[in-house]
């Protein structure tokens, strides 16, 4: 394979991975990385200055210097382009092969195609996931599972819309190296899948759209909107072309949400409200702050806890009032074709989830599994019937402060020795999958994924950090926790039987332990993962 000047590519060369890694790709991956890879690394040194003031005892509130933007009610995001009008139901999950026929093939009307939280960013997995892309559009994919059922996708007027989702800003693609330094994780994910899949997008009446995951601050919408004008111009695409919906999945984000429409306004399809993520930015960004900034244990917060409500609330409004999209978030009950009781509870809570988000306002929102696409289907049928979207529910009353963005003390629940034990098992088992190439899995019923294990991991950090005692007044100390590693790890021992020494469980502790227990702590769990990875 020719190479394109100043690139090296690091990663083994398997078959057809010179039909995604061609010099005229690499050149152009090169080309957006020498634009923004010195900005994009300014824009993570802010993140970090802003967190070490909340740890300061400072707070976030709206920015003064962007009340222009706030209080403008004139302008409005671009009209919802092809495929992304009516968003009722969006299947996300992996791109491997037989996922992507699955998911295409599901009858949700958009499917998230995820190289972020429920993908490891193995080398095979990038290439090979924009292979299926490719593949997809051109409708040559196909899969014979090993016990002989074969896969095909249906029609293309019966196919969800591909959007796609990268890595976010934080993490590297190590396996390409731009004038020897490696590139976004994130620009390799944006430029291969434009690069090869927006002509064909185009041709087939759609376009070149994308999620944006794990953003912070308008700012870094504007770089992504620089990324998307130059990047059109250079396949000569009009500006435009791209949309893209960003996920409301931290908290800092959560105080920019006008001023990231804004930003990305002749390219914005929306906004997403990413659960999981958001719980996992809190925790994480007052990690430090005692007792004002302690959730219960994971599976004890729900989505009517107040400071979640105002969340939620705030992006609809906003997304409405600017003529955007307001996409709701991820239910974790996952189903279950082998138990009816499991399937039963799934079906119940997502049920639950998805009337709470179309009475709120929301146009459509996330399933994980192709089983729960008639469930969100339905619901959202019934209050929009027709209508591709309800963007005209303009949601004037709603009032949030940033005092109720903040409310996180007042949130009900406990801390139990056996949420503790969840966080610790859970976050074992993600972690050896994880490391064995598999970024999303189910654990008790529920889907776990990246976003799910920071929660995990983190709750136990900030649990032994601020002197946490559980509702039987046990002190949560390393020393305690370090006990429960070694006595979750023999009950998944017992239960995977011969199984267990084929799964990566000795680095996964010592992951675990890394990104749990350390003083100095990870921001996040995926990038010493990462290093540990061929
Ligand atoms: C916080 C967030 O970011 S949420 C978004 C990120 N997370 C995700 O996208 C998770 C997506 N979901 C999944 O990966 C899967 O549903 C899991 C791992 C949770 C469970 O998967 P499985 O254990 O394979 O479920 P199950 O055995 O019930 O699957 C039944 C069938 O549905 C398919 N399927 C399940 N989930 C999906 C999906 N999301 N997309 C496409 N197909 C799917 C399976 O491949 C399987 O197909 P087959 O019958 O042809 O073999
Ligand atoms: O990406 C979605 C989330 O909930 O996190
Ligand atoms: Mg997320």
């Amino acid at each position: 394979m020719a190479g394109a000047e100043g690139v090296e590519v690091t990663g083994p060369l398997h078959d057809r991975y010179d039909e995604v890694l061609t010099p005229g790709a690499l050149s152009f991956l090169a080309s957006l990385q020498r634009e923004f890879g010195a900005r994009r690394k300014e824009l993570l040194a802010q993140r970090g200055v802003r967190e070490s003031r909340l740890t300061a005892g400072g707070t976030l509130d709206f920015l003064s210097e962007t009340a222009d933007v706030r209080n403008d009610t004139a302008w409005r995001v671009a009209e919802p382009a092809p495929g992304l009008e009516d968003r009722r139901v969006e299947i996300t999950g992996p791109t491997d092969r037989k996922m992507t026929i699955n998911a295409l093939n599901s009858g949700a009307k958009v499917w998230l195609a995820d190289f972020e939280d429920a993908n490891t960013p193995l080398w095979e997995n990038m290439v090979e996931g924009q292979l299926s892309l490719r593949d997809a559009l051109d409708r040559t994919i196909d899969f014979t599972s090993p016990e002989g059922k074969g896969y095909a996708l249906k029609p293309d007027d019966e196919l969800a819309t591909i959007v796609v989702r990268p890595r976010g800003w934080h993490l590297d693609e190590k396996h390409v190296l731009v004038d020897g330094e490696r590139m976004s994780g994130s620009l390799f994910d944006f430029g291969l899948y434009l690069f090869h899949c927006a002509r064909r997008q185009l041709d087939k009446g759609k376009g070149p759209y994308y999620y944006l995951p794990k953003i912070e601050s308008h700012l870094e919408a504007r770089l992504w909107n620089d990324v998307f004008n130059l990047a059109q111009d250079a396949l000569e695409i009009p500006r435009g072309t791209i949309r893209a919906t960003v996920l409301i999945e931290t908290i800092p984000a959560a105080f920019e949400m006008d001023e990231i429409l804004y930003e990305l306004r002749d390219h914005s399809a929306g906004l997403n409200a990413g659960r999981w993520d958001y719980l996992f930015s809190v925790i994480k960004k007052f990690r430090s702050r005692g007792a004002d900034f302690l959730l219960p244990e994971r599976n004890a917060i729900t989505m009517t806890a107040p400071f979640m409500r105002a969340y939620t609330e705030l992006l609809v409004r906003t997304c409405h009032k600017r003529g955007a999209h307001a996409i709701g978030g991820m239910a974790a009950f996952i189903p279950s074709r082998r138990d009816e009781e499991v399937n039963r509870v799934a079906f119940e809570k997502v049920r639950g989830d998805k009337a709470r988000e179309s009475g709120d306002g929301f146009d459509g929102s996330w399933v994980a599994h192709p089983d729960l696409v008639p469930i969100c289907r339905e619901i959202f049928d019934g209050v929009l019937g027709d209508r591709p979207n309800q963007r005209d529910r303009l949601r004037e009353e709603v009032k949030v402060s940033a005092a109720d963005l903040l409310a996180v003390d007042q949130t009900p629940g406990e801390i139990t020795e056996t949420g503790l034990r969840n966080n610790v098992d859970v976050g074992l088992q993600y972690i050896a999958s994880w490391l064995g190439g598999n970024g999303a899995v189910g654990i008790h019923n529920l889907m776990e994924d990246a976003a799910t294990a920071e929660i995990s991991r983190s709750q136990i950090w900030q649990w032994i950090h601020n002197d946490v005692t559980l509702a039987d007044g046990t002190r949560v100390t390393e020393k305690l926790v370090e006990q429960i590693i070694d006595e979750e790890l023999g009950k998944i021992r017992e239960s995977l039987g011969d199984r267990f020494d084929e799964q990566r469980f000795a680095q996964a502790v010592s992951l675990f332990k890394e990104v749990a227990l350390a003083d100095d702590y990870a921001e996040f769990l995926t990038v010493p993962a990462y290093e540990r990875m061929p």
